[in-house]
């Protein structure tokens, strides 16, 4: 079985792949101080829960927008599956498409990886809306290629910065709020946050088409995804687990190219 192991700077998701379909994901926030060893122990206590005992894990796949974090879990699969990870933006890593941006730039993995998902699923010229810590939009090319994208603060982020830096202003959690008027600060609060990313998106896709010119299909992904999508449309596809469909995608790709 595949490890699919994706690491964003909130939260770090694990993703069992049996050859046809993940069997289950576990989520830990992300923290570079977790030993090896700690993993493991959470690792064991929940794929008992799921009810596998010790899988037999022959092969590891890691995307990391953290990059100290790649150190313990490298520790964590040589110890306990004694596995070689395969690691996305090292240069043994092979990629299915090209990456199209000024020379010296340091793509996130995490962008790549949509990146491969979103054009095997999907084809090419396509905007996928990544929903994390960041709000991310990553642009495919007729051929697949990386071409660059958007980075925007991510809907939590903005939500506890406005708690942070204002003193009457409480934390709150997002939500599709009834009217766009809000009647109390929290959901004026809500309003600003919600109206204020559906805007948000489509400008920004809007603005990419026209630039890219030529059709585009917009893809969301991540977990706030279906809340837009739900009340107001935004994209032309949601599609889950897409990181992890490309992590799968990526090894795939270097077991074919014999790089594992
Ligand atoms: N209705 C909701 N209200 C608040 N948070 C939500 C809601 N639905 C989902 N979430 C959040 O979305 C997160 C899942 O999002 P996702 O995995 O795409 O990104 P992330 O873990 O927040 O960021 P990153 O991948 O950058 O670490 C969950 O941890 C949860 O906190
Ligand atoms: C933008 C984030 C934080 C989104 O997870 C990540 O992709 C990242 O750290 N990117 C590096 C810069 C870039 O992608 O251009
Ligand atoms: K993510």
């Amino acid at each position: 079985m595949l490890l699919a192991i994706d690491c964003g700077n909130t939260n770090t998701v694990f993703s069992i792949w049996d050859g046809e379909k993940f069997l289950f994901s576990l989520r830990t926030s992300t923290e570079y101080q977790r030993t090896a060893d700690q993993y493991f122990v959470w690792w064991d206590t929940l794929t008992r829960h799921h009810g596998l005992v010790r899988p037999e894990i022959t092969g590891v796949v890691i995307s990391s927008t953290v990059p100290r974090v790649v150190f313990n879990l490298r520790v964590f699969t040589d110890r306990y599956f004694g596995i070689r990870p395969l690691v996305v933006g090292k240069p043994e890593c092979l990629l299915p498409v090209g990456v199209r941006v000024d020379a010296g730039t340091q793509v996130g993995p995490d962008r790549l990886v949509n990146t491969v998902a979103g054009y095997d699923k999907y084809g090419g010229d396509l905007i996928i809306v990544d929903f994390g810590t960041a709000t991310t939009f990553d642009v495919a090319d007729k051929d697949g290629a990386y071409i660059g994208g958007v980075i925007a603060p991510g809907v939590n982020l903005s939500l506890e910065a406005l708690h942070m830096a204002a003193a009457a202003l409480p934390h709150v959690d997002i939500t599709h709020p009834d009217h766009v008027i809000g009647t109390n600060t929290v959901a004026c609060m809500q309003s600003g946050i919600f109206w204020g990313y559906v805007g948000l998106i489509k400008e920004i896709s809007a603005r990419i088409k026209q630039e890219h010119g030529r059709p585009m299909k917009v893809i969301g992904t991540g977990g706030l995804a279906p809340l837009f999508q739900s009340h107001a449309p935004v994209f032309d596809e949601f599609a889950d687990e897409l990181t992890m469909h490309g992590l799968v995608t990526i090894w795939a790709y270097n077991k074919e190219q014999g790089t594992v």
